[in-house]
């Protein structure tokens, strides 16, 4: 059994069709990254999974059991909308919201402790959220999630406001829990973290579930008709070739998916006579590059997805 399933899902809100029939299902001991530009319904879907609204049809179910008051309870979910008390200090803050999910005082304290060292903050319990920056709140936000130890936790948006250092801190946290058979579901529209950690995606567009399952396979399903260039040159040489799309170009570098009617040894020619190659490898396309082929250019507002 699932432990998290979402069955044909549909939530509106006046004519905004925000969730439009979707469907999926999340494992225990899984990373599971629910993936797609601003406004695409992750938050929606996600408020569905925590019974904060209920879907206008369909069902969501946690360990067989239908969303509720009760489900709630097995969640440590960080909303998008981070909650603390301003005026509240953080040590006082962190044993109310744990003590508040049933730990005991002991246990909260040890919990606090480990988390606070775990994030460098033990120097913070004193100060009012007031005196944090958004990424130290942000990182009493995800302790006052997960230190009550619960099994699935939901994270909206979770690395929004982190620098690389504690996004880092908070990947490798990630990575542990599941490491410990926990569940975990994330939001995100950063295309890299979820190749770096997910176990399994649902990627949205405008309200639908576009393309959900197992990450490598549907990577492989794709097929190896990407090339990653490294090189030293004038770049303008990319923007001769026909029949190809060109993503994550950078001065020296360029991911090519290559088309139909274009082939590889062409392109690898036309590099070679413009520019110093470093780096020509065949490989898998990327996330992005996957979201774009499979919803289509036209249909993806610029800038939205990184
Ligand atoms: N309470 C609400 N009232 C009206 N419209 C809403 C409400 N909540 C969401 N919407 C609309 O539903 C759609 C989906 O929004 P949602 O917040 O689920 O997207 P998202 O994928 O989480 O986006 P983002 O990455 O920007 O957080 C959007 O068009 C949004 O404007």
């Amino acid at each position: 059994m699932a432990v998290i399933e979402v069955n044909n899902v549909f939530k509106s809100f006046g004519k905004t069709k925000a969730v439009n029939d979707v469907s999926f299902e999340v494992h225990k001991g899984r990373i599971f990254g629910l993936l797609g530009p601003n406004g695409a319904g992750k938050t929606t879907t996600i408020r569905m999974i925590n019974y904060i609204l209920s879907p206008d049809s369909g069902s969501v179910t946690l360990n067989g059991n239908i969303a509720s008051p009760e489900t709630q309870k097995v969640i440590g979910y960080m909303p998008e909308e981070r909650g603390l008390y301003k005026k509240m200090k953080v040590l006082d803050q962190l044993m109310y919201l744990t003590q508040l999910k049933g730990m005991n005082s002991t246990d909260a304290r040890k919990a606090i402790d480990y988390w606070l060292d775990r994030f460098e903050a033990s120097d913070w319990k004193k100060k009012e959220i007031n005196e944090l920056s958004k990424g130290m709140s942000q990182k009493i936000q995800f302790i006052a999630t997960i230190a009550h130890d619960p099994d699935i936790y939901i994270f909206d948006e979770p690395f929004s406001g982190l620098d690389p250092i504690n996004s880092e801190t908070l990947k490798e946290i990630i990575i542990e829990l599941r490491e410990k058979g926990k569940t975990i579901l994330f939001s995100t529209h950063r295309m890299e973290q979820v190749e770096q950690m997910c176990d399994d995606i649902c990627l949205f567009n405008q309200g639908e579930a576009v393309l959900t399952g197992n990450l490598r396979e549907i990577k492989s399903s794709f097929g190896e008709n990407t090339i990653n260039l490294e090189f030293e040159g004038d770049s303008s040489f990319l923007d001769t070739l026909d029949n190809v799309r060109i993503n994550n170009r950078s001065t020296n570098f360029a991911e090519i998916r290559v088309l139909d009617g274009q082939n590889m040894q062409d392109i690898l020619k036309v590099a070679m006579e413009h520019a110093e190659i470093h780096k020509f490898e065949r490989i898998e396309p990327s996330l992005t590059e996957i979201f774009i082929s499979t919803v289509g250019e036209d249909n993806i507002k610029k800038g939205e997805l990184v």
